[in-house]
């Protein structure tokens, strides 16, 4: 008999195991995208450097906001230093992005001026300092502005070019290679040749999963129910990934080889075979010379919820980014029983309304863990801990919304 273990205890044994993390790399900034940075990105300048213009205007001493007229000097366009210097009487003509000139601290707009030949008349005054960015308003230096471990974003792109970082530090994307096991079935384009025969559609949706949250992937292909195969397939993508995929063979059946090759041929340190949870109640974790091998179910559901539950924060954790499965509250419109006594993963939709989630199940199809298509559209996955009550319309639940998985 095998030791099933709650959800929670196969997460934590996860948590804990050691794998060789992929090396650090430098990248250019542009290609720097979805990747995670690998240290602390600091400001090594002030920004702005020198008090610089917010708005086009003249720029005064704020004692002289209730003067006659002030005299032009000069004109100080955005990108060069002027040498004038404002004095007591004067203003110098300035523009958004210029440096304030010497002796200036406040900008007025021309919205607020009538200017008379060389001179301005300030019909709205504005308050010391108006229109200025003090040195440092968007950075000081010394300041960590990206932690370590943030995935590249259009706002990290941004910032980093505006620190000149040509050659970003990042963390290598973890490898993982993909393997479905089952004689019935078919890759794609691949012939039928019998009634009894399946396409293939969880390698797809597991290097889809994969991809997306920024790993390479490897199809290794598809292989019979045969132990020689399964094992050749295991034993060549160990050499070549970080994390090993497979999934079929991990139930109870006759022609269920994969956890033999796992157990017998490989001798894999086997983590955990069995979890409390539905769908995925077969899935096995193995550790092989420093690589994670995660066998799952063969049906498409449970491959999938598991490759979101377990193989997704592994490769944030091996990406080493600091990432988590978005799980929110939301509202449940229906009473919804609690059906056995495991952590239970149910398709259902979501929608943002009334400024909480609310998710509902119309449309949803009932029958065996094989129904993938409940995952189209708005989804979400209702999680019922082990231990919960029944749940009643209205109750406030835990959700993972699909549609942001990282
Ligand atoms: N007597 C028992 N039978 C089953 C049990 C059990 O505890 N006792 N568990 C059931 C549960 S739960 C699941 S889940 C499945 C898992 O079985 P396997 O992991 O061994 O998967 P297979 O038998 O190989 O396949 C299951 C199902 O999925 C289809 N499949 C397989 N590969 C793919 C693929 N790449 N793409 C799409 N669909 C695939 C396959 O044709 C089967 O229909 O076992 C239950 N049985
Ligand atoms: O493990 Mo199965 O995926 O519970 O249906």
């Amino acid at each position: 008999m095998r030791n099933f273990i709650s959800y929670k205890q196969s997460l934590e044994i996860l948590e804990k195991i050691v794998i060789k993390t992929p090396p650090i790399k430098k990248m250019f900034l542009t290609n720097a995208l979805g990747y995670v940075i690998a240290q602390d990105i600091i400001a090594d300048h002030n920004s702005p450097e020198f008090p610089t213009s917010a708005m086009d205007g003249y720029a005064i001493k704020a004692e002289d906001i209730k003067k006659e007229a002030l005299k032009i000097i000069d004109k100080n366009p955005a990108g060069s230093v002027v040498e004038s210097v404002v004095e007591h009487g004067v203003c110098i003509k300035t523009f958004t992005g210029s440096l304030m000139p010497k002796g200036s601290n406040t900008l007025i707009p021309i919205e607020n001026v009538e200017v008379h030949e060389d001179k301005i008349k300030i019909i709205k005054e504005v308050s010391a300092g108006f229109a200025v960015r003090e040195i440092g308003e968007n950075y000081k230096k010394g300041e960590v502005l990206i932690k370590k471990g943030t995935i590249v974003g259009f706002a990290e792109i941004g910032v980093l070019a505006s620190l000149n970082i040509v050659q970003v530090p990042v963390f290598e994307n973890p490898t993982i290679a993909i393997a479905s096991t089952g004689s019935e079935i078919l890759d794609l384009g691949e012939e039928q040749t019998n009634e009894a025969q399946i396409r293939s559609s969880n390698h797809l949706t597991i290097e889809a999963l994969c991809k997306k949250a920024g790993a390479n992937t490897l199809q290794m292909g598809i292989v019979k129910d045969d132990i020689d195969s399964i094992t050749n397939l295991l034993e060549s993508s160990l050499l070549k990934a970080d994390i090993v995929v497979t999934t079929g063979g991990v139930s109870v059946g006759d022609y269920d080889f994969v956890q033999d090759v796992i157990k017998d041929k490989l001798k894999a340190e086997v983590l955990f075979h069995g979890v409390t949870i539905k769908p995925g109640m077969h899935i096995l974790a193995a550790l092989k010379d420093g690589k994670l091998i995660i066998a799952l179910p063969g049906f498409a559901y449970s491959s999938t919820v598991c490759a979101i539950l377990y193989i997704l924060p592994m490769i944030y954790k091996l990406k080493q980014a600091n990432e988590k499965l978005p799980i929110v509250k939301a509202k449940i419109l229906q009473d919804f029983p609690r059906r056995m006594p495991k952590t239970i993963f149910t398709a259902c939709n979501v929608e943002y309304k009334e400024g909480i989630y609310q998710i509902n199940f119309e449309g949803k199809k009932k029958g065996t863990s094989a129904i993938l298509t409940n995952m189209l559209e708005n989804p979400a996955l209702l999680i019922q801990d082990e231990d919960s009550e029944d749940i009643k319309a209205g109750d406030m639940v835990d959700i993972l919304l699909l549609n942001q998985l990282k």
